[in-house]
């Protein structure tokens, strides 16, 4: 697999996956997966568009769960072409949500997986309408755990603040 920084690369096709992925857990794994064999299907490359630190450590200081280099290799495990690293700073949150299509547009994404509720450019201007506006989106279906409730992030850090480990773990998925 391939590292990139942001606005670095130019692709003439491709199946792109973009987020946080802090974590890379099942949901993450699922939304990844799909997006492999998405590409495979259309002969082009993978690309997964990730952010460091995840956004929701730069404004909440929220806990990071796997460092850059962890996220790095887990994604890679899965059989991504190319990842996209943003350093998710100052004047990266400050870019328009056009500045960032124009970036992806770069990369001739014949298809787009994000979640309904996937944001992006300055105050979160930029929503899936947007997006699908220029490219083919493709919206993934939400992962439940065995209770029903949908893994995140979010969920994982507050089961570890809880000391719950064994189900931080099966949520995560890679032990
Ligand atoms: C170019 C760019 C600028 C962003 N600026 C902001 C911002 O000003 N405020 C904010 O809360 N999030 C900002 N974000 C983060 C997004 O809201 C979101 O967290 C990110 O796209 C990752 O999606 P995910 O949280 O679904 O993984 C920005 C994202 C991008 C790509
Ligand atoms: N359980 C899940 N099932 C399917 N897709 C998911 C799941 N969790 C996240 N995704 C998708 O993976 C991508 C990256 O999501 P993100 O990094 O925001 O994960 P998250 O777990 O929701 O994080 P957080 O809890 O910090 O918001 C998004 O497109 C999101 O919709």
């Amino acid at each position: 697999m391939e590292t990139h920084t942001e606005g670095t690369l130019t692709l003439s096709g491709s199946v792109i996956a973009i987020g946080a992925f802090d974590g890379v857990h099942k949901g993450h794994q699922e939304v990844i997966r799909q997006t492999v064999r998405r590409s495979r299907m259309l002969g082009v490359p993978s690309l997964v568009y990730t952010f460091d630190p995840p956004p929701r450590h730069y404004f909440s200081g929220a806990q990071i769960l796997t460092p850059i280099e962890e996220k790095v290799s887990r994604i890679a495990m899965l059989g991504v072409d190319h990842v996209v690293v943003a350093r998710f700073d100052e004047s990266y949150t400050k870019r328009s949500a056009s500045s960032f299509v124009t970036e992806l547009a770069r990369l001739h994404p014949l298809c787009i997986h994000v979640g309904n509720d996937f944001q992006f450019g300055q105050n979160r201007e930029g929503n899936v309408e947007l997006l699908a506006r220029h490219f083919p989106v493709q919206i993934i279906e939400p992962v439940h755990c065995p209770d029903g409730k949908t893994i995140s992030s979010t969920r994982i850090r507050h089961l570890l603040s809880q000391g719950e480990t064994q189900k931080t773990l099966s949520l995560l998925g890679w032990q």
